[in-house]
C-alpha cells in the first residue's frame, strides 16, 4: 500500500518547487495533466522504504512539461506556471494537504521575489551595459590598430618603392643618396613604431614585449645614433642596405595585421610574413654591424659621445668600447628575435594545420 511523503513547496513568478522528502529515490515518475501532478516513486521516507506517492491539484493551470532531480536525500520538482503571478496557495482545495508544508529555505512572501527578479535584471542590465563598453572598447581599438599599420604601411611603401624606383633610375648612384631621399619617412615610422612596444606592454596586442622593444631599440639606435648622428655615414651605401631590408619586410607585416583587424587573412600574404625573415633577419643584422663597424673609427676621430674623464687622468672613453658592446647586444638580439619569431611562425602555422584537419 502506497504511503505519502513529506513535501514541501515554494514559489516564485513563473514557478513552483516541490521538495519531496524520500532519501535514495528509484522509479521516480512525476507527471502533469491539467491541473494535476501526480508523484510515485521508491525511497526512504518518514515510514521507511516503502513505495510513496502523492498528488496535488494546482490552484492555476500549470504546464505540462514538468522536470525534477533526485539527490540522495530528496526529489526537487519544478513545474512552470501558465501565467506568470503570485498564487495566494498552491492548491485548488483551501485546506493544505496534511503532507505539504511551506519549504522555509526557499520560502519567498512576493515583494522578496519581485525583489529578486529586479536584481537579475538589474545584473543583466549591467552585465548587458559591461558588454556593450567591451564591443565598443573593441571596436575602437580595432580602428586604432588599423589606421597605424595603415600609415606604417604607407611610410614603408613610399620607402621601398621610392628606393626601388631610384635603384632603377640612378642605379649604384642612387646607394650614396638614400639618407637624404628617404630618412625623413624612416624616422617618422621609426619613432612612431614605439606604439608597437606600448601596445605589446599594455595587452592592446598578444605578443612579447621584449622582442618587440628589441626591435624597436635596435633599429633606432642604427637610425638616430649612427645614421642620424654622423654627417660622415649619411652617403655610406650601407644605409640603402638597412633601409631596404627593414622596408621590405614592412611591406608584408603591416598589411597583414591591417587584414588581422577584421579577422581575415591572405594565405600568401600570412606565408610571406612568417617566411621572408627568415633570409631578412639576418641580413639586416648584417647590414646593421657592418653600419656599426664602419662608424667605429668616426666616432673615434670626431670624439661624438665621447665620455670625458676626470682631468687628472686626461683622456676621454670613445663611444666606439659602447658600440662594440652594442655589437655582442645586436648577436643577442639576434638570437631572441630568431627564435621569437621562429615560435610565432610554428604557432601560426600548426594552429593553421589543425584548423584544416
Ligand atoms: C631591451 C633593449 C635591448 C636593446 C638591444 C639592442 C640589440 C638590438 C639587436 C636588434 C637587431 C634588430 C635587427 C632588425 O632591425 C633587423 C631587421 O628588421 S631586418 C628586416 C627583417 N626583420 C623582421 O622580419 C622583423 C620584423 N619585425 C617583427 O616581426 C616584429 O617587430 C617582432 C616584434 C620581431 C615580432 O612581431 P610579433 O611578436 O608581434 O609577432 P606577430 O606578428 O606574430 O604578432 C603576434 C600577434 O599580435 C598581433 N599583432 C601584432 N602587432 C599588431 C598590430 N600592429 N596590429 C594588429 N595586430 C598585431 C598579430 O596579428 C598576432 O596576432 P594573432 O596571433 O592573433 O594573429
Amino acid at each position: 500500500m502506497p504511503l505519502t511523503p513529506l513535501v514541501y513547496w515554494a514559489q516564485r513568478h513563473e514557478e513552483i518547487y516541490l521538495r519531496v522528502e524520500l532519501t535514495d529515490a528509484q522509479d521516480i515518475d512525476v507527471q502533469v495533466h491539467e491541473k494535476v501532478l501526480q508523484f510515485r516513486g521508491l525511497g526512504h521516507g518518514a515510514k521507511g522504504q516503502n513505495e510513496y506517492d502523492f498528488s496535488l491539484e494546482f490552484l492555476l493551470p500549470v504546464k505540462s512539461e514538468v522536470s525534477y532531480r533526485s539527490t540522495q536525500r530528496q526529489v526537487i520538482i519544478t513545474v512552470r506556471k501558465e501565467q506568470r503571478g503570485w498564487w495566494e496557495r498552491l492548491t485548488l482545495q483551501e485546506r493544505k494537504p496534511v503532507f505539504l508544508a511551506p519549504d522555509f529555505d526557499r520560502w519567498q512572501d512576493e515583494s522578496d521575489a519581485e525583489m529578486e527578479i529586479r536584481e537579475k535584471e538589474e545584473k543583466r542590465n549591467k552585465l548587458k551595459a559591461s558588454r556593450h563598453k567591451e564591443e565598443g572598447f573593441v571596436s575602437l581599438k580595432t580602428a586604432f590598430l588599423f589606421v597605424y599599420n595603415l600609415v606604417q604601411f604607407l611610410g614603408f611603401s613610399w620607402i621601398f618603392v621610392n628606393m626601388t624606383v631610384r635603384l632603377f633610375i640612378f642605379g649604384q648612384d642612387s646607394l650614396y643618396d638614400t639618407f637624404h631621399t628617404i630618412s625623413d619617412v624612416m624616422f617618422f615610422c621609426q619613432i612612431l613604431a614605439a606604439v608597437e612596444v606600448l601596445n605589446a606592454a599594455f595587452g592592446v596586442v598578444q605578443t612579447g614585449v621584449i622582442p618587440t622593444l628589441i626591435q624597436v631599440v635596435g633599429r633606432n639606435f642604427i637610425l638616430f645614433i649612427i645614421f642620424g648622428s654622423l654627417e660622415e655615414m649619411h652617403n655610406q651605401p650601407v644605409v640603402f642596405f638597412v633601409f631596404y631590408l627593414w622596408s621590405a619586410i614592412e611591406i608584408v607585416r603591416y598589411p597583414f595585421y591591417m587584414l588581422g583587424c577584421f579577422h581575415t587573412e591572405w594565405k600568401t600574404l600570412t606565408w610571406l610574413r612568417y617566411t621572408i625573415w627568415i633570409p631578412l633577419y639576418p641580413l639586416g643584422v648584417i647590414a646593421e654591424a657592418v653600419a656599426v663597424i664602419q662608424s667605429i673609427p668616426m666616432f673615434d676621430v670626431t670624439k661624438l659621445f665621447s665620455i670625458p674623464l676626470p682631468k687628472t687622468i686626461g683622456t676621454s672613453v670613445s663611444f666606439s668600447y659602447v658600440l662594440y658592446i652594442y655589437l655582442v647586444l645586436m648577436f643577442v638580439g639576434l638570437v631572441i628575435n630568431f627564435r621569437h619569431l621562429y615560435k610565432q611562425r610554428k604557432r601560426r602555422f600548426r594552429t593553421k594545420k589543425r584548423k584544416a584537419n
